[in-house]
């Protein structure tokens, strides 16, 4: 079984007695008190930027606690907002809920989202690699965009869902090369709010610089049930065909304590 996830004997709640790292100051999610946001007029004229392939290959896997999409950032890049170096596109990934009233992991004056979005850079111009940059306090930089049900199915994640079915079992990865329009998996507005937080899965390293959208994608009602048919348990554990449903992935928001929330955008 995983020495860690979402379920009552191995959840959020259990993590800090084998990561202690998760019951430290500078923990992510957080519950966005918009009346607590600063507009920071250091921020104001610098937009955040982003660069993404159209076409690139891509590895998704399942890693026991959702899917993830490897892509090896060669021609990625990410910055300004609260960024002072140039960050590489390393991985995105989903957190969502059993039910459309939870999902995300932010949450905005105590609202959870049905999945939150979040797009894994790391500062490839001061570190040599990700597992280092990993271990630093502005070493990784991660884009959350929360998700809500709209009517339609979002076509670029439909690229990404209908890979699913072929790693519903924990390990399994499959090779893709599609045409990803990055642009597309972002909101219009480029309003966000940005803190400084940690990894929000264990080891949860204080090592993320967070900027969350304001502005929600949407996503269908299905194509959340596909996320949710995602288990947690290898090909070879034998169980009933409903148990080790990854139905849920997300962690509560924790205290904000003395940190800064900047705020920025139109
Ligand atoms: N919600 S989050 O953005 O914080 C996040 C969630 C999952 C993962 C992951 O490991 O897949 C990651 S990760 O890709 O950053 N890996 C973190 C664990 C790790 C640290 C150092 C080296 C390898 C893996 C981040
Ligand atoms: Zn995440």
């Amino acid at each position: 079984s995983l020495d860690w996830g979402y379920t009552d004997d191995n959840g959020p709640s259990t993590w800090a007695e084998k990561y202690p790292l998760a019951a430290g100051a500078r923990q992510s999610p957080v519950d966005i008190d918009t009346s607590k946001a600063t507009s920071d007029n250091s921020l104001v004229d610098r937009e955040i930027d982003w660069s993404y392939p159209s076409n690139c290959s891509y590895r998704i896997v399942n890693t026991g606690y959702g899917w993830r999409v490897d892509t090896y950032g060669d021609d990625t890049a990410l910055s300004g907002g609260p960024l002072s170096e140039v960050y590489k596109l390393e991985q995105f990934h989903c957190h969502w809920g059993a039910t459309n009233d939870e999902g995300s992991e932010h949450t905005v004056d105590g609202k959870s989202y049905a999945a939150e979005l979040h797009l894994v850079h790391w500062n490839s111009e001061k570190y040599s690699s990700f597992k280092e940059a990993a271990s630093q306090p502005d070493g990784l930089a991660v884009l959350g965009v929360f998700m809500e049900i709209g009517n339609a199915d979002n076509a670029e994640l439909e690229k990404i869902i209908s890979l699913i079915p072929k790693i519903i079992h924990k390990g399994q990865d499959s090779q893709a090369s599609f045409d990803l329009d990055f642009g597309s998996l972002l909101p219009e507005s480029k309003h966000y709010w940005t803190y400084l937080g940690s990894l929000t899965t264990p080891p949860c390293n204080e090592c993320v610089i967070w900027t969350v959208f304001k502005e929600p994608i949407t996503i269908s009602e299905r194509q959340l049930e596909v996320f949710r048919s995602l288990k947690s348990v290898g090909e070879e554990d034998a169980i009933e065909p409903e148990e080790g449903k990854l139905v849920k992935n997300y962690r509560p928001p924790l205290p904000l304590g003395n940190r800064v929330l900047r705020e920025c955008g139109p």
